[in-house]
């Protein structure tokens, strides 16, 4: 691995580190009004926005030549409406960088308007992935990836709510990172010493763990429940919100993650599985579309040329396709 790639890994992971104590505080405090509905109706938090820019912030500063594809655009944070949202957004992202005025806030979550594409190098954030999670106090993820040439190279997952091992006596809190052809690593999402991860070894399709999102209008409940029949899973699916299912799968908790399309033309978001898709690879996984091709980052803001997401321990990722296929409702 490179050097650059040695500094912005270690620069992610303190940006993502960074925001998560801002996720952590607004999530603690967190009100009705913290809350809008964007244009398509999903929800954005001060979290969201505040995240977005303490990272797209230490981004500009640490690789300034680096533009970033962001889920967030402070459009709406600038209406008259939005002055008392606007208000807890600055405040909070001043509690974690004390030295930013309110423009350059503004500025820094505007800085996530690249269109990505094929050639280069950009950045792409997920401020807050699982927004709904995150407002219903269950998991959300944030995620940060670098690409290159249209693969992530380089992806760092927070994931806040997510038990550091599986002990009692574990934290709550975690990070996982992974550098393409580096492995991928499992931190403490405070502090503390790096453990590599490695996916589940399970061998029978029919003793899986499966989980998908919480949402049925994220992915399709009724296709997966098929699905899993013909693959002889009994256990029921482990529901939840955000990439913490891909870290579920890299840490080898689960060995299936399905996010079958609701509906056919929804695009799936880059920042909704950049990172995610790396640190799988990176502990040994397969991460494909519902037809097996592989995730192609290099489309632009969207897997446009993809359909849902299939991550799996990679040892028999070829029988679930399969099986998605034969189940694909009318
Ligand atoms: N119809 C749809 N199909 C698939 N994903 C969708 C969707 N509508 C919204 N999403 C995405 O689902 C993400 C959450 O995934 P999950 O259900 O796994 O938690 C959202 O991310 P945000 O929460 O960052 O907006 C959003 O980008
Ligand atoms: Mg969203
Ligand atoms: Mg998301
Ligand atoms: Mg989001």
């Amino acid at each position: 691995m490179s050097k650059f790639e040695h500094f912005s890994a270690q620069m992610a992971i303190d940006a993502v580190r960074k925001a998560a104590l801002l996720c952590a505080h607004v999530r603690a405090n967190l009100t009705a009004d913290g809350a809008l509905a964007k244009n398509d109706k999903s929800p954005v938090t001060i979290a969201d926005y505040g995240s977005q820019a303490v990272i797209l912030h230490l981004l500009q500063a640490a690789t300034p030549d680096i533009p970033v594809v962001a889920e967030e655009d402070a459009d709406a944070l600038r209406a008259d409406d939005n002055a008392a949202l606007r208000a807890q957004v600055f405040a909070e992202v001043r509690r974690i960088l004390p030295q930013l005025g309110n423009p350059e806030i503004l500025a820094a979550i505007d800085r996530g308007n690249h269109t990505g594409g094929p050639a280069g190098r950009f950045w792409t954030l997920d401020p807050i992935d699982g927004t709904k999670g995150f407002l219903r106090n269950d998991q959300y993820a944030i995620a940060l990836a670098l690409v290159e040439d249209g693969q992530p190279v380089m992806g760092v997952l927070g994931c806040p709510e997510l038990p550091c091992g599986h002990e009692a006596t574990a934290k709550t809190g975690c990070l996982l990172a992974a550098c393409r052809g580096e492995g991928a690593w499992l931190y403490p999402l405070d502090a503390g010493e790096a453990a590599p991860v490695k996916v589940s070894s399970t061998a029978d399709t029919a003793l899986a763990c499966f989980c998908e999102s919480v949402e049925s209008g994220h992915s399709r409940h009724d296709w997966s429940a098929t699905v899993a029949e013909k693959l002889g899973i009994t256990r029921p699916s482990v529901r939840m919100d955000s990439q913490c299912k891909y870290a579920s799968i890299a840490r080898g908790d689960a060995d299936i993650y399905l996010r079958l399309p609701t509906r056919p033309g929804y695009e799936e978001k880059i920042w909704d599985h950049a990172a995610g898709c790396l640190v799988v690879e990176e502990a040994g996984g397969t991460v494909t579309d519902i037809r097996g091709k592989p995730l192609d980052f290099s489309a632009g803001r969207t897997l446009r040329h993809n359909s849902g997401v299939v991550a799996t321990n990679g040892r028999w990722h070829d029988q679930v396709i399969a099986a998605i296929q034969a189940a694909t409702p009318a």
